[in-house]
């Protein structure tokens, strides 16, 4: 392998064991992050805007909850964890006043730095510690003991200590028990927006739902289309994860691995692949950016309409009472 991969092994906390970290937010990273660097033996403080209804959940979790901009006074490295779209503003008022020399500033997912939208000063730490992964897995692999595969960059090094200092970050919340690689703003900015846009997220929902509305269209039972498309996902997923393509081909009929050859590339095709390039081309020249700021800051109008649409889609419909027929799944509620 070409990459430094660090582990356990390779990465002290004392650059942070005596300094304190303040989470900005308690979502789906942040209460993950808080978490886990607490359990690491960390020293952890969550900045939260005033009225937030995360107040008692993160005290409920054992966790001291400041305003924003005491957290950011007080603390030593400042992890900002909510909406991309509102970091700017939530920065320019509440933290950069009070962000002084000598200080981090850190990021779960490079957008804002690599995209000009938050310029902090000279004088501090710039990095970001970027979890391959959602907030809510993050922390229950560090609870099961397992950890998150996690990316760290640096984008200034005011004190000389910016690279330690993310490294002991990316250890306290479990990222070097799977593996932590050192990256860039821009990789990691484009490479997290391609990936969740063209695979993870966008490529896989919208290729469940164009194989559901298929069986479906042709008369076949929804919820049999719905077991077949979207549940059993998860099944052959944890066998590419644990053991890659070829265990997981390993594992199924030789009837459907013919079958997986032969319809594959029919259905992601070169075309699929060139637009997967333009996809990328988007992210890098920073319009996908600008279309998504656009509408976040319009209220979100397409976001919204899209969300109405998916809610009412008979996948959601049916997905939702099967599950709830399966008590398994239900015992797992989302903390935050
Ligand atoms: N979601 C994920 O798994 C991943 C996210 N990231 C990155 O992590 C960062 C956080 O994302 P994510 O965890 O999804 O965020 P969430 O949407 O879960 O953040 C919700 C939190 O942000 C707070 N918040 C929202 N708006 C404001 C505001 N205007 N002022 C103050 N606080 C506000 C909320 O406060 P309140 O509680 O008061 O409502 C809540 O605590 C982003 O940079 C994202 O790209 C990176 C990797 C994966
Ligand atoms: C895949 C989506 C993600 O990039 C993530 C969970 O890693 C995100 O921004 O939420
Ligand atoms: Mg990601
Ligand atoms: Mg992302």
């Amino acid at each position: 392998m070409a990459a430094k991969m660090y582990y356990d092994r390779d990465v002290s906390l004392s650059p942070i064991e005596d300094k304190l970290i303040a989470i900005i937010g308690y979502g789906s990273q942040a209460h993950a992050h808080a978490q886990n660097l607490r359990d690491s033996g960390l020293n952890v403080v969550v900045g939260l805007r005033e009225g937030s209804p995360s107040r008692p959940k993160a005290e409920q979790a054992g966790l001291r909850v400041a305003s924003i901009e005491d957290a950011t006074k007080e603390a030593d490295v400042i992890m900002l964890l909510i909406p991309d779209e509102t970091q700017p503003q939530v920065y320019e008022e509440s933290i950069a006043p009070h962000l002084t020399a000598g200080k981090a500033l850190a990021f779960g997912h490079g957008f804002n730095i690599h995209f000009g939208r938050i310029k902090p000063p000279q004088d501090v730490d710039v990095f970001l510690v970027a979890p391959k992964g959602p907030g809510h897995m993050l922390r229950r692999v560090y609870v099961d003991g397992a950890g998150m595969p996690s990316i760290f960059a640096v984008g200034q090094d005011a004190t000389g200590n910016a690279r330690d200092i993310a490294l002991a970050y990316a250890r306290g919340i479990g990222g070097t028990r799977a593996g932590v690689l050192e990256t860039t703003f821009k990789e990691e900015t484009e490479t997290d927006l391609f990936g969740e846009q063209s695979v993870l997220c966008g490529g896989v929902t919208h290729l469940i739902q164009a194989g559901f509305e298929t069986l479906v269209e042709a008369g076949y039972q929804p919820e049999i289309a719905y077991f077949e498309t979207l549940h059993e996902v998860k099944l052959i997923v944890d066998l590419i994860y644990e053991k890659g393509f070829e265990g997981m081909r390993h594992s199924i009929s030789n009837t459907a691995e013919y079958g997986d050859y032969v319809t594959g590339p029919r259905i992601i095709t070169g075309e699929t692949k060139a637009t997967m390039k333009d996809v990328l081309g988007d992210i890098q020249s920073g319009k996908f950016a600008r279309d998504f700021i656009e509408d976040a800051e319009g209220g979100f109008p397409y976001m919204k309409e899209q969300r109405k649409k998916m809610r009412d889609h008979t996948l959601e419909v049916v997905g939702k009472e099967l599950r709830g027929k399966m008590p398994f799944l239900s015992k797992q509620e989302l903390e935050v």
